[in-house]
């Protein structure tokens, strides 16, 4: 029998969060399919949930899976409040927040999450800001629109997760293309804009399972 190589031992599953849930059963079929992840939706959005119902969704979440919140541009008070309200164990900002603001949510016990876009000018490495895993995102976040491969100022680096319009019929493409450590999906898993389907979110991560980084 052959010692796999020191490469293949670096080898690790695909993170996968599903975003913007707000049903239990859309909980439910994402954990029982494998989600590293969840993502409720704190901030201005179609999927926004108030922190007092997400609460309840993220109580359904097992031990091992990331309960995270997302947020664009609110004050880092009301970050800390919502997400604590909310039972979430990771904060997701969206909002160019400055390096300090994530080593102050850090100092709270939050795992997090600084999502940007590829031409955002803010460096593409993964904890560059002390977060836990970098989001590459659309420049509009929850769109469904897909990013290019070529607006990419240089390679992304560490922790980083693929996001904006990814779908089961598109997403073992883009992550064999672009071998990033995650992904993440929102759009993709709708039957309309903010109404998830199980069906679909089923099937995106039977599409991944198995991946690796
Ligand atoms: O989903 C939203 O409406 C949203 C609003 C504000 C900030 C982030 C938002 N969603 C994030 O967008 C991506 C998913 O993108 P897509 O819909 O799959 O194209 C994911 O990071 C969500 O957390």
């Amino acid at each position: 029998m052959s010692d796999p190589s020191s490469e293949e031992l670096q080898l690790h599953h695909l993170y996968v969060k599903v975003c913007g849930l707000r049903k239990p059963d859309e909980v439910e079929a994402a954990v029982a399919g494998g989600a590293s992840a969840v993502g409720f939706i704190l901030t201005t959005s179609p999927r926004r949930l108030s922190p007092a119902d997400a609460r309840p969704l993220a109580a359904l979440v097992p031990p091992g899976v990331a309960k995270v919140a997302v947020f664009r541009g609110e004050p880092l008070e009301e970050v800390r409040r919502a997400a604590t309200v909310a039972g979430a164990d990771t904060i997701q900002l969206h909002g160019g927040e400055p390096p300090e603001a994530f080593t102050a949510l850090r100092a709270d016990g939050f795992r997090l999450i600084r999502a940007t876009s590829p031409e955002s000018g803010d460096p593409l490495t993964a904890g560059a800001y002390g977060e836990d895993m970098l989001i590459i995102d659309s420049p509009r976040p929850g769109s469904g629109e897909r990013w290019s491969p070529e607006s990419l100022p240089e390679q992304p680096t560490g922790s980083w997760v693929l996001s904006g319009g990814l779908s089961p019929d598109n997403v073992v493409d883009a992550v064999t293309a672009l071998r990033p450590w995650g992904v993440d999906v929102s759009s993709g898993v709708e039957s309309s804009r903010g109404v998830k389907d199980v069906g679909l979110i089923e099937k995106f991560l039977t599409g991944v399972r198995g991946m690796r980084s």
